[in-house]
């Protein structure tokens, strides 16, 4: 399913926010087809690496390539091609899940997307919520349509941030759905956590990020509980 080109390519990334260098030199590539799990204690920088892939936050220095489109000079572009689930935020007290998927829709130019919407709440067991505002949902409710809202477009590059933090496992087993349907489409997804478990379950590569640099490439049927342990240190 890999095409020619990794659909994600950076190379000696480093962000810095005033005095902190959140991202110290990170490189790494993603293929289509593929699922790879961003690892590594609070502060390592995962946040930051998927924010400069999501197109949320430019690179302080180095190269960042989402689907082709480089992320310091084309962050319209690479907004575009993925679809990005953050750490936290990025939903509208006041607004419903449907108008969520609406203005997701309305903003991609989307003709059809009523049955997925649908179809996505209903997986996510968001379908009697659909049109009741999300300022009282929990804290795993607004993950889970996070996720939805991430998935909607099908997109080329797929970014959960946290995906299954405080959520159930209804939504646990749907958000790994989500991975595996993305990946039979052929897209790259890339996935932070810190639920190790999790993360060999839904993705082939485990990438390991300490101090902000990665530590630590290699198959995630490898990252034992005693490795993984071992790269944290
Ligand atoms: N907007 C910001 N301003 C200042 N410092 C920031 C900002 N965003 C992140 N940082 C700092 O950059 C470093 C990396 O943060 P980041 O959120 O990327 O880590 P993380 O691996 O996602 O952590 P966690 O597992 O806790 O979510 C931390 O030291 C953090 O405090």
């Amino acid at each position: 399913m890999d095409q020619i080109a990794p659909a994600v390519v950076v190379r000696d990334l480093h962000v810095r926010f005033g005095d902190v260098e959140a991202v110290s030199g990170v490189d790494l590539a993603a293929g289509n087809g593929r699922a790879t799990a961003l690892l590594g204690r609070n502060g390592a920088g995962k946040s930051t690496t998927m924010k400069v892939l999501a197109g949320v936050v430019p690179p302080t220095s180095g190269q960042v390539t989402v689907a082709g489109h480089d992320a310091e000079t084309d962050a319209i572009g690479v907004k575009r091609v993925v679809g990005y689930c953050p750490d936290v935020g990025g939903l509208v007290p006041r607004a419903t899940p449907w108008e969520h998927l609406q203005l997701s829709a309305r903003l991609r130019r989307m003709d059809t997307w009523e049955d997925r919407g649908r179809d996505l709440l209903e997986r996510f067991e968001l379908g009697d919520v659909a049109h009741r505002v999300v300022g009282g949902f929990s804290h795993g409710m607004s993950r889970r349509l996070s996720v939805v809202l991430a998935a909607l477009h099908e997109p080329a590059v797929l970014l959960l941030d946290e995906p299954f933090d405080g959520v159930d496992p209804i939504g646990v087993d749907a958000t790994l759905e989500v991975v595996a349907d993305a990946r039979a489409r052929g897209a790259c997804v890339l996935l932070s956590t810190h639920l190790r478990d999790l993360a060999l379950e839904a993705c082939g590569t485990a990438i390991v990020l300490r101090g902000g640099n990665r530590v630590a490439e290699m198959q995630a049927a490898e990252l034992t509980g005693e490795a993984y342990r071992a790269l944290l240190d």
